[in-house]
């Protein structure tokens, strides 16, 4: 059976899940899949680095408390990151990117991506930063190198959005796009609704592991602004910049408000669209929005999100999920995966790496 080493670059709550479920389900997964799953590095701005290329035992990383982990005395550690040497010269097969998302210039994980295509290793990514700001050069470097750049997480967390989309919609022409793409604001109009405030419901988001490190990108629409980027590339073939997405967030809507619209049958929403015209311009926003209760989006509640495509032959398709969460958005990087197994276990012309023992290839 085959195997794929892993580097995980930044170990908060999206990646230290995956280890979770590599550590717990490796072996159930292995048999199902066919091929497994071993951590070799793994970085982090607060942890430092580890390396180990006969795999790092995992266990009693995820006993430790993630505030107090330090990789600085375990063999192979250091106090540093060491994010360049690690994702350049560590010999893994895929490079596992989930450091914060910067939604002005996407670094540094734009870099850490960048660095790790460069050096002929697939990457997968639940980071919008590279996505949106760079998607594009960064899947022609991924084509010229001969390897994958994956990022199913990035929008919609573990719910099959961007794959679904590209597999299952073949001949039809999808003039549009709108949802509820962010998991925190879903859950504070939520909470809001049921008279909680915004601070605490912030507080109890950030607990969950759904909102960003800095949670002002999901209260102030900067996040969303990067997912309508990402889906409007993807799927409408756009080429958008930032400064194209108007861009309004939550953060003014009171409880009150949001009481007074339910009890007129409405539900605040905060809603990413994407619109492909005639002439072939697209407008691209993000708003909150009051729906009426027979909207397809008003009865998304909590971390669930949706996304209707308007299509020419299907009218809308909705296609709905977990949009945030750890774990969900774990599986969102076990999903990308597999897409690298399906698309390069028979490569017969595999990147070669520094240092490659023969039973690091699939
Ligand atoms: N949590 C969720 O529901 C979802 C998260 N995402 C994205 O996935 C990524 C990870 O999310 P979480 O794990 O929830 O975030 P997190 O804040 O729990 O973890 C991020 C980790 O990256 C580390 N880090 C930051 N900069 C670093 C650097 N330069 N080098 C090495 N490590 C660095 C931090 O120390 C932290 O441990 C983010 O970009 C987020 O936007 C995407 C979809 C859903
Ligand atoms: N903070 C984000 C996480 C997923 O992208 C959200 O709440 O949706």
């Amino acid at each position: 059976m085959g195997r794929y080493d892993l580097a995980l670059i930044g170990f908060g709550g999206v990646n230290r899940a995956l280890a979770e479920l590599i550590s717990q389900s490796g072996e159930r997964l292995a048999k199902e899949l066919g091929f497994a799953l071993r951590v070799v590095a793994i970085t982090d701005l607060r942890a430092g680095s580890l390396v180990d290329t006969d795999g790092i035992d995992l266990a009693p990383l995820l006993a430790a408390e993630p505030g107090e982990l330090s990789f600085a005395d375990l063999a192979g550690g250091s106090a540093d990151p060491r994010n360049e040497w690690v994702i350049r010269e560590v010999p893994a097969d895929i490079v596992v990117e989930a450091t914060f998302t910067n939604p002005t210039d996407g670094e540094p994980a734009l870099s850490h991506v960048r660095w790790a295509l460069e050096s002929g290793k697939h990457v997968c990514t639940t980071n919008k930063g590279p996505v949106a700001l760079a998607g594009r050069a960064l899947k022609q470097l991924a084509a010229e190198r001969g390897v994958s750049f994956e990022f199913e997480g990035s929008v919609l967390s573990g719910t099959p959005i961007l794959r679904t989309a590209e597999r299952m919609f073949g001949g039809l022409e999808i003039t549009g796009v709108q949802g509820i793409m962010n998991g925190t604001s879903n859950y504070i109009l939520g909470r809001l609704e049921e008279g909680i405030e915004l601070s605490a419901a912030i507080a109890e988001a950030q607990k969950l592991g759904y909102a960003e490190a800095d949670p002002t990108a999901d209260i102030e629409g900067h996040d969303v602004q990067l997912k309508v980027m990402i889906l409007a590339n993807e799927v409408l073939g756009a080429d958008l910049r930032r400064e194209d997405v108007f861009c309004e967030g939550i953060s003014a809507i009171t409880p009150h408000e949001v009481q007074d619209a339910a009890s007129k049958g409405l539900r605040w929403k905060l809603v990413g669209s994407a619109t492909r015209y005639e002439d072939g311009s697209i407008d691209a926003r993000v708003a909150p929005l009051a729906l009426p209760a027979q909207h397809p989006l008003a009865g998304i509640s909590g971390p669930v999100n949706a996304v209707v495509f308007h299509t020419d032959l299907l009218g809308t398709v909705t296609v709905s999920g977990p949009g945030a969460g750890r774990i969900e958005t774990a599986y969102a990087l076990l999903s990308d995966i597999i897409a690298i197994h399906q698309r390069h276990a028979d490569d017969d012309t595999a990147p070669t790496r520094p240092v490659l023992q023969e039973t690091h290839r699939v």
